[in-house]
């Protein structure tokens, strides 16, 4: 856990912390600057309270949400993360195949230590409907990231998730005290491998850079699968780029690791929620860790949200059964918080059940989906959402 919420009775940073080179924990660990938007992540699911709702009587209890035309069995995705192989020997594959076997779906990223078309076969072992998604960063070499987009269709990937939160690269304040600034011997970037201007056999460093809008349009030239776009936090830009025919956004400070003054993902989501009004699905990442966080980012907006560190904590711990099991245990927490709620479906969570903690909560008079509750600064109707 980084923000200041106690954590459950296990906590699994810790226990990965023993695992882990010291230098790795905290390159998993740790944010940028002064680590604020990292630790608000977290802290700022500790601020909203759920309101339940009871006597909403019972039936079968369903948590399937549709995404980019697939049902997915949960609103939960496991975000991509660098370097799998440094949290644990089976890196990427096994949490792939845990990711499968859990029925979540995996943004693997061009900064796996394994190449994608590996990571989609193993999550086919797994389930061979298994959903894998793929991130990239656009590079300044169009025929390097065109060549990047082609290796991930043909790995079977069905939708592309583009990082835009990362012009430059921020400052780890971890990695540059550590001197953490390589991967050891025998590991790499395997996806940045034998690219266009790069010899054989060998891989080229990632390059954050500032693409403009006009790079994104040539990208949506270059390929039919979806386009995601991942850390945007400013209305403005969700709606730039839903009128620029982007397929869904993700909601992301990209877990505190780049602008340190950043909000919360959470105090992002529902103006950027607002301000797409159902037009394209908003999956939201950053401090989830119970099956509340889940739900409070749902009633905020989100049609789904992903993990990051929790899957790289139990991957470091328990390999790829570590994996499987705390995405299955978050899945079943989050069912458990929604029938409390008194909901059968994920979309039975509005933004009238979320309220401030500490203070008594103001009287909104509303009745659930007719607008949004006077303590919410932006409009959140239940009737612009679609699922
Ligand atoms: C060690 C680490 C590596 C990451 N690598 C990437 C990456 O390569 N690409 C990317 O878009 N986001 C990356 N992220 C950000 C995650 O996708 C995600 O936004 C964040 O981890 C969510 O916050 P959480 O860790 O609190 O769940 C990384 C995060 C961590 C912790
Ligand atoms: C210069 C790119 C290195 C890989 C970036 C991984 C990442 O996004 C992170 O947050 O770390």
């Amino acid at each position: 856990m980084t923000g200041s919420r106690p954590g459950p009775p296990h906590d699994p940073a810790e226990s990965a912390r023993g695992k882990l080179k010291p230098e790795h924990y905290d390159y998993f660990a740790g944010g940028a600057g002064e680590e604020t938007a990292l630790r608000e992540n977290e802290d700022a699911f500790g601020r909203l309270a759920l309101l339940p709702r009871v006597l909403r009587g019972g039936g079968d209890r369903d948590t399937r949400v549709s995404v980019l035309g697939r049902d997915w069995p949960a609103p939960l995705f496991v975000s991509p993360t660098a370097f799998h192989r440094l949290a644990h020997p089976d890196g990427e594959p096994a949490t792939a195949r845990a990711a499968a076997a859990a029925g979540i779906p995996l943004v693997t990223g061009v900064a796996a230590t394994t190449a994608v078309a590996d990571v989609v076969a193993a999550a086919r072992e797994a389930d061979p409907e298994a959903v894998v998604w793929f991130q990239l960063y656009l590079q300044p070499e169009r025929e390097v990231t065109a060549e990047l987009v082609l290796r991930a269709a043909r790995a079977g990937c069905s939708a592309l998730v583009v990082t835009v939160d990362s012009p430059v690269f921020g400052t780890r304040t971890r990695d540059l005290r550590n001197g953490f600034h390589d991967l050891p011997p025998g590991l790499a970037a395997e996806n940045m491998r034998d690219l266009p201007g790069v010899p054989p056999g060998t891989t080229r460093d990632i390059a954050m850079w500032p693409a403009g809008w006009d790079d994104l349009a040539r990208l949506r030239e270059l390929t039919d699968l979806p386009l995601v776009l991942k850390g945007v936090l400013h209305p403005d830009d969700a709606r730039a780029a839903v009128d620029r025919g982007v397929d869904a956004l993700i909601v992301s400070n990209h877990g505190g690791r780049q602008l340190d003054a950043a909000p919360a993902s959470v105090e992002a989501l529902p103006a950027v929620a607002g301000a797409v009004a159902g037009r394209v699905p908003v999956l939201m990442d950053g401090g989830v860790r119970r099956g509340s966080d889940i739900a409070l980012a749902l009633a905020l907006g989100a049609r789904a949200v992903g993990v990051g560190r929790p899957v790289l904590w139990a991957l470091a711990t328990g390999g790829e059964d570590g994996v499987r099991q705390a995405l299955t245990a978050l899945r079943e927490d989050f069912e458990q918080v929604l029938a409390l709620c008194g909901g059968l479906r994920p979309q039975d969570l509005t933004a009238d059940q979320v309220v401030p903690r500490g203070l008594p909560y103001p009287p909104y008079g509303l009745a659930a989906g007719q607008g949004a509750p006077p303590h919410l600064p932006y409009r959140l109707r239940r009737g612009e959402r679609t699922w």
